[in-house]
């Protein structure tokens, strides 16, 4: 395996920066999720680690080397993609055992057979080494296409969503598999998604990606609980973080802010808060969620109740001022706590 640099890397279409000045170190073992809206940069950042695609400035280094004009194939890395491309008319076998009988790689039949029943083992596909492509469900064809990246044991694995095409359930069981896979082979990894949970599920750290530009990258727990802009704080968490003006806490914030946030399981609901004044749109017991409304601005907030609220009744929120995070016009967080004792 191998650790990845990129130093100030930049690739434009046309007008069109799909990557911006990018300075990114992706450990030997780590697995970095690149998370960012469509658009972001995300594909083509995987491409230039790749050899796909040439920057316009700024160097790639594995290892320490400079592979920055090199060849995709002396860059040894697998790429995995949302549309599992298996070979139709072939066995999962020799799907599997592709990749081992390239001209570049050609290993000894008794070498291809281990290698494939080893990895078709690791992702439970043993049984099916016979079958055709084709005879598989969805979750089956995209653990091949995987298994077909993991056997020719690559120094990198670029992964772009590869799990999106499939169902919730599907995803869920092989994000935890190929995480599983992942930290047993110690693979470095760069995944590509717009999915949050899966970013925060699987990443040891996060990079944030909006048009071309790195907004911030760090360990899930840091780009959730402390983030430096408002887009950001508001990539990641489901509900997502509330975002309110200003002007409701009348002055008791830091000099600047225009927009307090504040997450869903911050908000305290208090018969006695200070917040008055909101209507209960929804109420779920079994979320533990309620959404209220003042102002024509919703607030989620993620609480315990023994009885549910109507549709429609008061509601008064507590903003606990040590939970609260500030923003400026620019969406820029603003340093400083805001008023002791809450807003
Ligand atoms: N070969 C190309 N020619 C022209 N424009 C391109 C090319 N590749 C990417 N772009 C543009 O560069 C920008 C970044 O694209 P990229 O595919 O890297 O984004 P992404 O974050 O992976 O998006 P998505 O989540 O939709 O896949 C987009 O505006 C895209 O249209």
């Amino acid at each position: 395996m191998a650790s990845i640099e990129l130093s100030g890397v930049s690739r434009a279409f046309g007008e069109v920066k799909a990557v911006s000045e990018l300075s990114l170190h992706v450990a030997d073992g780590e697995f970095l999720v690149l998370l960012g809206p469509s658009g972001a940069g995300k594909t083509t950042t995987l491409r230039l680690v790749a050899g796909l695609e040439r920057p316009d400035a700024g160097r790639v280094r594995m290892d320490g080397h400079d592979v920055t004009g090199s060849l995709p194939a002396s860059r040894d890395c697998a790429f995995v993609f949302q549309q599992y491309s298996l070979y139709p008319h072939l066995s999962v076998f020799d799907n599997l055992a592709f990749p081992l009988r390239s001209p570049l790689r050609r290993s000894e039949p008794a070498e291809v057979k281990r290698r494939v029943e080893e990895v078709a083992a690791l992702l439970h596909i043993e049984a099916k080494l016979a079958r055709r492509a084709t005879e598989l469900s969805g979750g089956e064809m995209q653990r091949v296409a995987i298994g077909r990246a993991l056997v020719r044991r690559p120094r990198v694995f670029l992964m772009d969503e590869p799990l999106s095409s499939l169902d919730a359930q599907l995803r869920e069981e092989l994000r935890v598999e190929l995480r599983r896979l992942q930290r047993s082979t110690g693979a470095t990894v760069i995944y590509v998604t717009h999915d949050h949970v899966e970013a925060t599920t699987m990443a040891d750290r996060i990079g944030i990606l909006e048009r071309g530009v790195l907004q911030q990258l760090g360990t899930p727990l840091e780009v959730y609980g402390d983030p430096r802009t408002l887009p950001v704080a508001q990539r990641l968490g489901s509900p997502a973080i509330n975002v309110l003006p200003a002007q409701w806490f009348e002055g008791r914030t830091p000099a600047g802010t225009a927009h307090v946030a504040i997450r869903p399981e911050d908000v305290r609901l208090s018969p006695e808060g200070e917040a008055a004044g909101f209507r209960v749109i929804e109420c779920s017991l079994v979320k533990h969620q309620l959404v209220a409304e003042r102002q024509g601005i919703e607030v989620h907030a993620r609480v315990m109740l023994d009885q549910p609220l109507a549709p429609g009744s008061p509601a008064r929120f507590g903003f606990p001022a040590e939970r609260c995070l500030f923003f400026d016009a620019a969406g820029r967080r603003l340093a400083g706590a805001a008023h002791p004792g809450g807003l």
